[in-house]
């Protein structure tokens, strides 16, 4: 008796089945976008790229862009900024205000990842790593990894001396950094520094690579080879070539500060550009404002560091 109602129940459905399946295959001949449908990149791998600014990270993007499955592009500046909102929307005071509107931080979190899912996705080409650069972004690192669970990061180092040189001489704005003030830039180094690298290390290795960038200038390929390793994929001779993709798979913005040194092939003259650009007075005091620079292993007793030594992490 139950079998029985069962097919008849079974014959009254099915043809509406076949019906609705052949709907659907006819939609996917008729809109071939719908076959590229990918779930969105909160639950795709992603790549992030930061450190202070003025370590390198432009070159690190710019040589994972050549790399054919890989597409970073320029800095988008909106994510970071977003990200400062989600801070401030926050803070407490209005935590609670959120919390007893229903605006949870589950809520936000997909609300945000689908904004920054969707400016690093729409802002250049598609390809099966997207990656963004943006360096700041990564003092929320931790934020962005709960956001974004299969999230990997890449945080780049550089001596704290050379990036505050730069900063100046190229007159780079950054908020935080007062231009006027070298030891207040320095110690800023050291605050926003100390904030990534902790995060870094609470992440672990598998999900933060800590890259010094005086090692990938000094050696290119053994450190490229670690970052593919990292990002799980394939090695690919461009990236040791940026230079010969750019325009091409490399794009950039002519606004960036980077931009001019970046269209070179890798050399070292930045390296040691800020030797002999501190008052003695603050180089005495060094490891009382910059403390980060030791505990990262730039040598800070000598007029001309040796950056062969660095550590490995
Ligand atoms: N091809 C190549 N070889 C060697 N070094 C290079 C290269 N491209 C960029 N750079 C150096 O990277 C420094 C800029 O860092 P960022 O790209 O992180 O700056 S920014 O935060 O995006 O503005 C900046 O350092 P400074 O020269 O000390 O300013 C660049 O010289």
């Amino acid at each position: 008796m139950r079998w029985g109602g069962g097919i008849r129940c079974l014959k009254r459905v099915l043809p509406f089945g076949i019906f609705s399946l052949f709907c659907l295959i006819l939609i996917f001949l008729k809109f071939p976008k719908c076959k590229e449908w990918q779930p969105s990149l909160m639950h795709r791998p992603v790549l992030f790229i930061g450190g202070v600014p003025r370590s390198g990270t432009t070159l690190m993007r710019a040589m994972l862009d050549a790399h054919p499955d890989v597409r970073c592009g320029e800095e988008t500046r909106v994510i970071p900024n977003i990200l400062s909102m989600l801070m401030q929307w926050e803070k407490e005071g209005h935590k609670r205000l959120l919390d007893l509107a229903g605006v949870t931080r589950n809520v936000l979190n997909n609300a945000v990842g689908a904004f920054i899912g969707i400016v690093i996705e729409q802002h250049g080409d598609k390809a099966e790593l997207l990656c963004d650069k943006d360096p700041l972004a990564l003092k929320m690192m931790i934020r962005l990894s709960e956001i974004f669970p299969k999230a990997k990061f890449i945080l780049m180092l550089r001596d704290g001396r050379a990036s505050v040189h730069s900063m100046i001489v190229r007159k780079v704005p950054v908020t935080g950094f007062d231009r006027t003030n070298k030891e207040q830039m320095l110690s800023q180094w050291n605050k926003t520094i100390a904030q990534m690298y902790n995060s870094c290390e609470f992440l672990g290795p598998e999900i933060c690579l800590p890259v010094y960038y005086e090692k990938l200038i000094l050696s290119p390929k053994e450190q490229m080879q670690k970052i593919i390793n990292f990002l799980e994929i394939d090695f690919s001779q461009n990236v040791l070539e940026h230079h010969k993709h750019i325009g091409d798979e490399i794009r950039l913005s002519p606004r960036e500060f980077s931009t001019s040194q970046v269209k070179n092939k890798i050399n070292h003259d930045a390296l040691d550009a800020w030797v002999g650009f501190f008052p003695d007075e603050l180089l005495a005091k060094l490891d009382e404002v910059a403390p980060m620079l030791t505990k990262l292993g730039y040598d800070t007793k000598r007029y001309k560091p040796n950056y062969e030594n660095l550590p490995i992490l």
